[in-house]
């Protein structure tokens, strides 16, 4: 695959920045933007939304981080070191969530703005454990997505929004209607939980026309992470300065290499591995 650069000896990589949770077990999350990242040859800056007590088995609780500190966190950053992408995660409540929509728009992240920013709407993790509080799905709807240049939602996360089941492509195109409707630039409905199709195919919208982006299937339950991976992988892409469709494209294929790489962690589902390109160049 054709891979993003990385800035030679002593030069100064391309910064993104990630405003999302960790994860102890160090499989999504935070952790997982910021190895994605690295090997996409961008700087990871991060601001931390909440600390979740996490392994491979489930989420056994979140401690959220106060909403003023996640703020200042963006603000410290993008003023000293500058950002060319940022990218959200979970975000936990709906006052985190305002906070984070009033930063972004003031120091210029978000659509239309100088700094793209991809939005992947984290509500519960792969094991059905929240990772959002229920009353903050209406931040979600007005307040985040509106400001989002592309919005990544899973199937889960999809229904949930917008209350459309997808079941099939014609489905899909209803809800990439739907969420573009709510004032997203671009939207992903992202396939990986149609597990019984052989393809595992992103639905890309921009509210004129549709892009698909299809990939067999593979066989793993080793796949945490995945849906901040591939969200990690487009604001990389976006640092780079490559256009929204060209970092979907890129992304669909890194998070496939991912996928191949993913390995047993724990007693459940392990995580996908960015670090596949130290072996394979
Ligand atoms: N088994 C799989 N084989 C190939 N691609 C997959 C598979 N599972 C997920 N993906 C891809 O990984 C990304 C994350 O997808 P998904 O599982 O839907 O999100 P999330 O991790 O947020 O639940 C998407 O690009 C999706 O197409
Ligand atoms: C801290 C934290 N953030 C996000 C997730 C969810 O990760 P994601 O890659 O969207 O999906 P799954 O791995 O849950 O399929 C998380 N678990 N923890």
């Amino acid at each position: 695959m054709d891979l993003l650069p990385l800035s030679p000896r002593g030069e100064t990589p391309v910064r993104a920045l990630t405003i999302a949770g960790t994860d102890s077990g160090g499989g999504a999350g935070i952790q997982a933007d910021s190895r994605t990242m690295a090997m996409c040859g961008v700087h990871a800056c991060v601001a931390v939304a909440a600390v979740t007590v996490q392994n491979s088995v489930g989420v056994r609780g979140f401690h959220e981080i106060p909403a003023e500190t996640v703020a200042d966190q963006v603000r410290c950053v993008v003023e000293d070191i500058g950002v060319s992408a940022a990218k959200t995660g979970m975000l936990a409540s709906t006052q985190i969530i305002e906070a984070v929509a009033q930063v972004c728009s003031e120091v210029g992240i978000g659509r239309d703005m100088e700094v793209p920013l991809v939005v992947d709407p984290v509500c519960a993790s792969m094991h059905g454990d929240p990772l959002l509080h229920s009353d903050a799905l209406d931040a979600i709807r007005g307040v985040l997505i509106p400001l989002a240049t592309v919005v990544t939602p899973n199937l889960d996360e999809v229904r949930l929004i917008t209350s459309i089941e997808v079941v099939d492509d014609a489905s899909a195109r209803r809800a990439a209607e739907a969420l573009h409707a709510l004032g997203t630039q671009w939207v992903i409905v992202k396939g990986g939980h149609l597990r019984s199709s052989e393809k595992s195919t992103d639905l890309l919208f921009d509210g004129d026309r549709f892009l698909e982006f299809s990939t067999p299937r593979i066989e793993t339950g080793n796949d945490h992470g995945g849906g901040d991976t591939l969200a990690a992988a487009i604001a990389s892409a976006l640092a780079h300065g490559r256009s929204v469709p060209e970092a979907v494209e890129f992304a669909k294929e890194w998070i496939t290499k991912c996928l191949e790489w993913s390995y047993d962690l724990g007693h459940g589902h392990g995580p996908v591995n960015p670090l596949w390109r130290l072996h394979e160049r």
